[in-house]
């Protein structure tokens, strides 16, 4: 049994670094799992996945902050996210969303897969290029979509995972409300923590 566990930077999983005594590095070979950092963004991880997933892996695991659209949900939550969108990929058409599946070319919408017990709170994730930060934008992904959180990579590790049908996961800890951008706000750290809390009990109660 082998993980591949995934996030975009080395600071959303410091503590998992100091935990493991992992060297530092962006792809790190243990014995019963094996850690990528990607780089932010869709395309970085697909480009790290192209690399690096293969069937010696029976599980990935992708793990990160997110911005959340509900303010119901306590900054620090941490979350299983269960299915995600390319939310931007597609054509406008005036004023109307035209996914990729609507126009022929494939599918825009992927779910987690695994018969492991989480018991986290399920979420819908959609996936950005751009972290949304206007009410316009907000309220249209709200109207099309109706997400719980964002991020930037989710979608691409679920897409990865389904090319080679791989298990897979995505374990987000909200670090911010999606608004108009303000930074000041975001409580990064505490996410964290919590991210890597439920991270190093997770995977070393899987070894
Ligand atoms: O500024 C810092 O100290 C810091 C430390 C660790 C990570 C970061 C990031 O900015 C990570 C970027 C990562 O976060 C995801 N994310 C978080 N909130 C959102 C959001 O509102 N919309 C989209 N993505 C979000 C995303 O997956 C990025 O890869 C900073």
């Amino acid at each position: 049994m082998k993980t591949l566990v995934v996030a975009a930077t080395k600071a959303e999983l410091t503590f998992f670094y100091q935990h493991f005594n992992l060297p530092e590095g962006d792809f790190i070979e243990s014995k019963n799992f094996d850690l990528l950092i990607t780089g932010v963004g869709m395309v970085a991880t697909a480009f790290a996945l192209g690399k690096h997933l293969s069937h010696k892996y029976d599980l990935v695991v992708n793990f990160g902050i997110a911005g959340a659209f509900d303010r119901n949900i306590a900054l620090g939550t941490v979350l299983n996210i269960s299915e995600d969108t390319f939310a931007e990929l597609g054509a406008e058409n005036g004023d109307e969303f035209l996914t990729i599946t609507d126009l022929g070319f494939g599918e825009n919408h992927y779910t987690a897969k695994t018969q492991r017990k989480v018991g986290l709170p399920l979420a819908k994730g959609i996936t950005m290029n751009c972290v949304t930060g206007s009410e316009k934008s907000i309220q249209n992904l709200i109207e099309r979509l109706n997400p719980t959180t964002e991020s930037m990579e989710g979608a691409a590790v679920f897409y990865a995972a389904k090319q080679l049908n791989i298990d897979c996961l995505q374990i987000r800890s909200v670090s911010n409300y999606v608004e108009p951008r303000n930074k000041d706000n975001w409580k990064i750290g505490p996410a964290i923590k919590n991210l890597n809390d439920w991270a190093i009990s997770f995977i070393g109660e899987m070894n």
